[in-house]
């Protein structure tokens, strides 16, 4: 079993908190709980380090003092914080891959570039816009089917939708063999596929995770900080002859992970499930129950938590391309590392580090939720026992 990450981990590093509920770093001080009343500003027109919706969300964590000061003022007070707890190599590293990502901005000309911006009328096909737009449970449920627990399929995308997309991927990796420059690819466990946050559509995907994606998780995946997404990877999975096969099975370096068949015509590359599991027990065996095999359909859409064991089975025949958004929950968590005194930040997900310091994740872990139903039956027992005994002892003394 492994991490499909794109990146490394590190350890933790300690500091020191504050005692009125904001915490002590260097003079830099953020409030212990978001303000919740506060509308925080949109900082994509910036040139930051770390991505706009970061910067959104830990707004709400800025000191009273400093929730009226210029926009400017406070990106840079935050942007410290941030890198403070950044450790140097992965600053390093960040740096590098900003650098990167300019030199293909600057040098690959777009072909869509109406998919560079999202326009909800030509991208979603319109029962999901509606369910989007009435953000109720019941509308999430009325478009969506959960054909095993925490899996929900969808229609999402419409077909002239995938298809400019599909044709964009094609241009970009055209561009790429003609200027023979180096890509990275989407991660570890893939040969082909391409970062499409690399090349000009993080702005995009942002957008579709912030106004699509978390109010769907919110609802489902609320325990995993899907209300809290403010982060993601984005990228473009390819299988078929000359591309990657199949993919093992993994757990994903997201807290949740939209998965969207782009097309094109295809065989096999079914998604098999096996149930959620912790750090701990990722490697354990499934239970029948947790057992579940699906079929990609171009356009739609699998809603999943990250921590939900997957692969994909080999592509037998045709071409298939899915896109991928990993959607991480960052700045609240790192916040409230920053209280736990658990100085440490990378721009993967906090939250999944705070799990190594938690014991109980029966909401989300089958294994957990085993265990935890195991010791309540043995307590239930054991006070069954005691209470016989106890009777026994009564009736006996009577
Ligand atoms: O091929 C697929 O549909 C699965 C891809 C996947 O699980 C991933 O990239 O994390
Ligand atoms: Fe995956």
């Amino acid at each position: 079993m492994s991490l499909h990450g794109n990146d490394r981990r590190d350890e933790p590093s300690m500091g020191s908190a504050g005692a009125n509920g904001t915490v002590a770093a260097a003079s830099l001080r953020l409030r212990l709980n978001p303000n919740k009343e506060h509308k925080p500003e949109g900082y994509e027109d910036m040139e930051l380090d770390f991505s706009p919706n970061i910067f959104s969300s830990l707004e709400r964590y800025l000191p009273p003092s400093m929730l009226n000061v210029a926009r400017v003022d406070k990106a840079k007070f935050m942007r410290d914080i941030l890198l403070k707890y950044l450790p140097l190599g992965e600053r390093n590293r960040a740096q590098k891959h900003k650098e990167y990502r300019q030199k293909i901005i600057a040098n690959y000309q777009p072909l869509h570039r109406e998919l560079y911006s999202v326009n909800p009328a030509t991208f979603f096909v319109p029962s999901f816009l509606k369910a989007i737009n009435d953000n109720t449970e019941q509308s999430f449920r009325s478009i969506m089917s959960e054909p095993a627990p925490g899996i929900f399929v969808f229609d999402i995308f419409q077909p002239d939708f995938c298809e400019l997309l599909l044709s964009e991927i094609e241009n970009f990796e055209k561009w790429v063999t003609e200027t023979k420059f180096r890509i990275m690819r989407p991660n570890t466990m893939n040969k082909y596929g391409a970062v499409l946050d690399d090349f000009g559509l993080e702005t995009m995907l942002d957008k579709l995770m912030e106004g699509f994606i978390r109010p769907l998780s919110k609802v489902f995946f609320a325990e995993v900080g899907g209300s809290t997404l403010d982060s993601h990877h984005g990228f473009v999975v390819e299988y078929g002859k000359d591309r990657d096969v199949d993919l093992g099975f993994h757990v994903d370096d997201s807290e949740v992970t939209l998965n969207v068949c782009l097309g094109k015509q295809f065989s096999g590359g079914e998604l098999f499930f096996r149930g959620v599991r912790c750090e701990k027990h990722v490697n354990t065996g499934s239970h029948s129950e947790e057992i579940f095999d699906y079929c990609h359909v171009p356009g739609r859409a699998v809603l999943h938590r990250g921590r939900h064991r997957h692969g994909a089975r080999a592509t037998t025949s045709g071409h298939r391309v899915n896109l991928l958004l990993w959607c991480r929950s960052l700045s609240n968590d790192f916040v409230r590392l920053l209280h736990t005194k658990l100085f440490w930040y990378t721009h993967y997900s906090v939250f999944r580090e705070m799990k190594r310091y938690q014991k109980d994740f029966s909401g989300w872990c089958g294994e957990c939720n085993r265990e935890k139903k195991e010791r309540q039956r043995t307590t239930i027992a054991a006070t069954r026992l005691v209470s016989l005994y106890v009777i026994r002892m009564f009736r006996a003394c009577a």
